[in-house]
């Protein structure tokens, strides 16, 4: 059976999110890491989520990644292409989302594409084309201080403008509770007027739903993971899925190991209430930097912790600490060394027998996932909104978790574990 829907995510929690709510919403889906070799088997799945680490990567290379992916997508039959980005858009004026989007535009022959990273269940609301996070508009949140993707405007149509070739229109939310047929006239008329992409307002999960029915003909959609809420019903109305599941989801049996490289708010709220608990180490950046073997110090560390006990290791810290290590090394030259440190611990202490594994933060989970090879991922149990445990298929039996940076509470790690059996 081909595939119906293929998404693009632009980071490796981002996909596992999307994964997540296509399952839930019952869907068989996959997460491929990388588009995948041409005759790659995906087993009976009716979604392939592609998870690229394009989000922060040199534009002609994210832009090449994504074409790869969507290539791949269609010849294995895939009828709509979601791009998959961040819930709190994570990209600057610099950033991949315009760029990425117009080549997927130009590739599908799409006249206008939905604009929608709207999570209400985490709180990302759009009202009149501005993002909020919770009460506050993005970029009076957390995510003004991001050590990448530094968020300081909150207006959807202005990054995009900003970004990409195409102008940015806006399908405000009195039209969108109207319903699907009033956001399809508004969307037929923003092409009369020439626009390439539409913003499009959603304050909770019956907006999504509508824009997802609204949006049955597009070839192509760009959003959060919460534009997909409404996408399986239109497949299944059209009979093009069934109601069988077929997961296999089984967690391995070894050691906990929490690896947080995410700098969020959310996470160092999760740190500091598992590091009460659990045994904790921090990778010494300048160390890594002077050239010091932190991977094996840190490895004989969580070896040397009693076996029943999670052992957590983390480079997370708060503003004025990233920015101060930044000012020392350089925003990437800084984020690769804590991304090198994490991933290569990861390697050693699955080889070691921690394979169950949790992982904060979208970089670092793209980091973590390559080093290890891992190729696919099945979707398991949910832990919190937008994260749920997942299972390498392949060669090395492991379980993960990868946690978007801003997503769970501040219980998420013990969370996380009393999930598995
Ligand atoms: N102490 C630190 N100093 C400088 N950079 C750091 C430090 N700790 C982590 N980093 C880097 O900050 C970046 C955090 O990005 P990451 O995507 O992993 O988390 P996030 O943005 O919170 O998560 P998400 O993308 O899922 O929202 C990574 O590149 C990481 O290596
Ligand atoms: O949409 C979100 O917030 C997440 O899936 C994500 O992309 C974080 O990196």
């Amino acid at each position: 059976m081909p595939i119906v829907l293929g998404a693009i995510a632009d980071d490796f929690t981002g996909a596992t999110d999307l994964a997540n709510t296509l399952v839930s919403e019952g869907m068989r889906v996959v997460q491929v890491i990388g588009a995948p070799e041409p005759d790659a088997s995906y087993g009976d799945a009716e979604a392939v989520v592609v998870a690229l680490k394009s989000r922060t990567a040199p534009v002609e290379e994210a832009i090449a990644e994504s074409l790869a992916a969507l290539s791949w997508l269609q010849s294995e039959g895939a009828e709509q292409i979601l791009f998959k980005y961040c819930s709190t858009f994570d990209s600057t004026p610099q950033g991949n989302i315009g760029p990425v989007a117009d080549a997927l535009r130009d590739a599908m022959g799409c006249e206008l594409a939905l604009i929608c990273p709207a999570f209400p269940k985490n709180g990302r609301t759009i009202y009149n084309g501005v993002l909020f996070v919770g009460e506050a508009p993005l970029a009076e949140s957390p995510m003004k201080d991001h050590p990448l993707t530094p968020m300081r405007d909150s207006n959807l149509m202005r990054l995009m403008d900003a970004q990409s070739a195409g102008k940015t229109g806006l399908i405000p939310a009195p039209i969108v509770q109207q319903g699907a047929e009033a956001i399809r006239a508004k969307t037929a008329a923003l092409i009369a007027e020439g626009l390439s992409y539409a913003v499009i307002d959603a304050l909770d999960e019956i907006d999504l739903r509508t824009i997802g029915k609204a949006a049955a003909d597009h070839k192509l959609i760009t959003g959060g993971s919460g534009i997909a809420l409404g996408l399986p019903d239109n497949f299944r109305a059209r009979g093009k899925i069934t109601s069988r599941q077929s997961g296999t989801f089984r967690a391995t049996e070894g050691r906990a190991l929490i690896l947080a490289g995410s700098c969020s708010t959310a996470t160092r709220a999760q740190l500091a209430q598992a590091k009460a608990k659990w045994p904790y180490a921090k990778v010494d950046i300048d160390k890594v930097a002077a050239g010091e073997d932190v991977v094996t110090q840190l490895a004989d560390w969580a070896k040397a912790q009693p076996v029943d006990s999670p052992a957590i290791i983390y480079g997370s810290a708060d503003p004025e600490e990233v920015a101060a290590i930044q000012k020392r090394y350089g925003v990437t030259t800084s984020g690769q060394m804590m991304e090198d440190t994490l991933s290569a611990l990861a390697l050693r202490l699955a080889d070691a027998g921690f394979d169950r594994l949790v992982v904060a933060g979208g970089e670092t989970s793209g980091a973590v996932v390559s080093a290890l090879e891992i190729k696919m991922l099945e979707i398991g149990p949910e832990i919190a909104p937008g994260v749920p445990w997942t299972q390498a298929l392949g060669r090395r039996p492991l379980t993960l978790a990868l946690k978007s940076g801003n997503f769970g509470q501040p219980s998420f790690f013990e969370d996380a574990l009393k999930v598995l059996p």
